[in-house]
């Protein structure tokens, strides 16, 4: 918080670029040109579809790839385009990462404690504090500190992702990109893990960049809500706003396409869902993105891209013909 209590940006992306060369000339626009800051404290939700770039885009942010342009800030200090490997061990205490996949993104062969402890090697604990903090965040996560000498296959899809928070956690980062974390979950301990984040982001006073594909549960776990399509983003505003009235004509597809677990607030949604996939992100052309799955499309939408930009009256950006002037 700032001395008038204004809530500060913690991270703020300029112009974020990440492209893959993919050979002869082509590359994929993962990334294009993404700008905008999360505050201190906040639950910043990432959806779009499938291949819309948001793991990319939190990988990017991360330092897990390298930026082909544009900057990342945190707290005021602009992070290495490419980062080596003491930028790592520097920013771990600050960033961290929970991945989709609790299967492959814990090492087999190691014991969930030395996997939880990995992270703690920089901090130069001796064993017996080393196992002392692993225990508590066993605990802390819901499972048992005794189970620090069993191996990941030992432990169900939801308790793998909890050993997966524990690992991210231990060095109290103030920052974490969860890139669907529940996804490849059973939908009956999905709400169980959401709300430990949500727990844990209350009780360590995280800033959270959360990327799912269910937006019903972004809107229940976010503060705001951005909306990405094709490496860029087409609207970002209050969850709720965007959820129950979005202005986008792409965020409306979207939003009508997620299945509404309350059925009280499914009459309030948009009734048009998206069509088609999503188009390949290599060599995209000029003009608005969405252009060939809108129904709303005008002439200008194939020739311009448009800008994100705020409302009028509104806390909401949105890059749409639609609402430029
Ligand atoms: N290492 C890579 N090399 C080349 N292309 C990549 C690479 N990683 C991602 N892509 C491409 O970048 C685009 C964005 O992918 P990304 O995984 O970021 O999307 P996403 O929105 O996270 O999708 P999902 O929800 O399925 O995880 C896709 O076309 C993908 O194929």
């Amino acid at each position: 918080m700032s001395e008038t209590g204004m809530q500060e940006a913690l991270i703020t992306l300029d112009k974020l670029t990440k492209y893959f060369e993919i050979g002869r000339g082509q590359r994929v626009h993962a990334v294009d040109d993404i700008s905008f800051s999360i505050k201190e404290g906040e639950t910043l939700g990432l959806v779009g579809e499938s291949g819309s770039g948001k793991s990319s885009l939190g990988k990017t942010l991360m330092g897990l790839h390298d930026k082909t342009s544009g900057t990342v800030t945190y707290r005021g200090e602009t992070l290495p385009a490419h980062y080596k490997a003491a930028d790592f061990k520097r920013m771990a205490s600050r960033m961290q990462m929970i991945f989709q996949d609790p299967y492959s993104s814990l090492n087999p062969r190691m014991t969930v404690g030395e996997i939880i402890a990995e992270g703690l090697r920089s901090r130069n604990l001796d064993k017996a504090d080393t196992q002392q903090l692993v225990g508590e965040w066993l605990e802390r996560v819901g499972l048992n500190a005794a189970h620090a000498s069993r191996y990941p296959h030992e432990f169900s899809g939801g308790q793998r992702q909890r050993i997966g928070i524990a690992r991210a956690l231990i060095l109290e980062p103030e920052f974490v990109v969860c890139d669907e974390p529940i996804s490849a979950l059973d939908v009956s301990v999905q709400a169980q893990v959401v709300n430990l984040l949500n727990d844990l982001k209350t009780s360590m006073g995280l800033t959270m960049l959360f990327i799912a594909h269910d937006l019903s549960m972004v809107r229940y776990i976010s503060d705001r809500m951005a909306v990405m399509y094709l490496g860029s983003l087409v609207e970002l505003g209050p969850a709720a706003d965007v959820y129950f009235s979005p202005r986008h004509p792409y965020t409306e597809v979207l939003i009508a396409s997620n299945p509404e677990p309350d059925p009280a607030t499914e009459r309030e949604r948009p009734s048009t869902a998206i069509q088609g996939e999503i188009p390949s992100p290599v060599n995209v052309p000029a003009g608005c993105r969405f252009a060939g799955r809108c129904p709303k499309v005008m002439q200008v939408c194939r020739e311009q891209t448009p800008e994100l930009i705020p409302l009028v009256n509104e806390d909401r950006l949105v890059a749409c013909h639609l609402y430029q002037q």
